[in-house]
């Protein structure tokens, strides 16, 4: 009885992994394709692809033709999770959805109605993904954390690779963890070698990290780095429990 209930603990502390999603801003957009083709050799679990409308960030990527190109050019195992950083979100899902994304991750601050938007990005057949910007609350994210696939708490302001993690954003996602304890938990923005132990620590399970993997030298190295950090502190917790 005991061990089975041991057993059960377990299982259900294992329902998230350890998941390192390099996000391709930070790459050569000349070669972009390549770029991810690459990333994916080096042991990437996900593609994290940032899409800036200069509306809701100070900044211009890419749309759904692009991640229709890509799609086509790297095949359709890789896992697409789109950041969305556009100011009318409802726009595009059914065309993101069509061009291959596998997970839309909408903005809170971006909607009036985040239940409506959340229904739509299922029945297109996406996962879901929550963010909220530094200066949201994530109390203000609690109430849709049962209706999503995952949260994503920004760690610097949306609209820019390479900057500075902010460190006082752990405990929104400390908070989180401790509600949600199988929730997908996603950082994003200056995560890297010296900043991973803080998100593992506080409990974040799915790690973007642009110019610190793309940028290095040895992105295999880097990559396999950040999940074994992720993996011990997920190890870690559910022995705790
Ligand atoms: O969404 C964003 C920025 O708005 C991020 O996905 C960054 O592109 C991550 O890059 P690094 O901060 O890791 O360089
Ligand atoms: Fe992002």
């Amino acid at each position: 009885m005991v061990l089975a209930a041991r057993l059960h603990a377990d299982s259900t502390s294992m329902a998230y992994s350890a998941k390192i999603g390099p996000s391709i801003l930070s790459s050569d957009l000349a070669c972009l394709g390549r770029e991810c083709v690459r990333m994916m050799g080096c042991g990437a679990d996900y593609l994290h692809l940032d899409v800036m409308d200069g509306h809701f960030v100070p900044n211009l990527t890419f749309g759904h033709p692009m991640v229709e190109s890509l799609r086509k050019s790297v095949g359709p195992d890789p896992f697409f999770d789109m950041h969305m950083m556009v100011s009318r979100p409802e726009q595009w899902v059914k065309p993101m959805a069509a061009a291959g994304a596998n997970q839309y991750t909408f903005h809170i601050e971006s909607t009036t109605n985040p239940g409506n938007l959340i229904k739509e990005i299922r029945e297109s057949g996406m996962k879901v993904g929550l963010a909220i910007k530094p200066g949201t609350t994530v109390e203000e994210l609690a109430p849709w954390a049962n209706q999503i696939d995952m949260a994503l708490v920004m760690t610097v302001e949306p609209g820019f690779g390479g900057q500075k993690f902010m460190e006082d954003m752990m405990p929104k996602v400390s908070w989180l963890r401790s509600q949600f304890p199988s929730l997908d938990i996603e950082v994003d923005g200056g995560v890297g070698p010296d900043t991973i132990h803080k998100c593992a620590e506080a409990g974040a399970n799915m790690i973007v990290s642009g110019s610190a993997v793309i940028g290095s030298d040895d992105p295999r190295s880097v990559i396999s780095l950040l999940r074994t950090v992720v993996a011990e502190a997920i190890q870690k917790r559910s022995l705790d429990r």
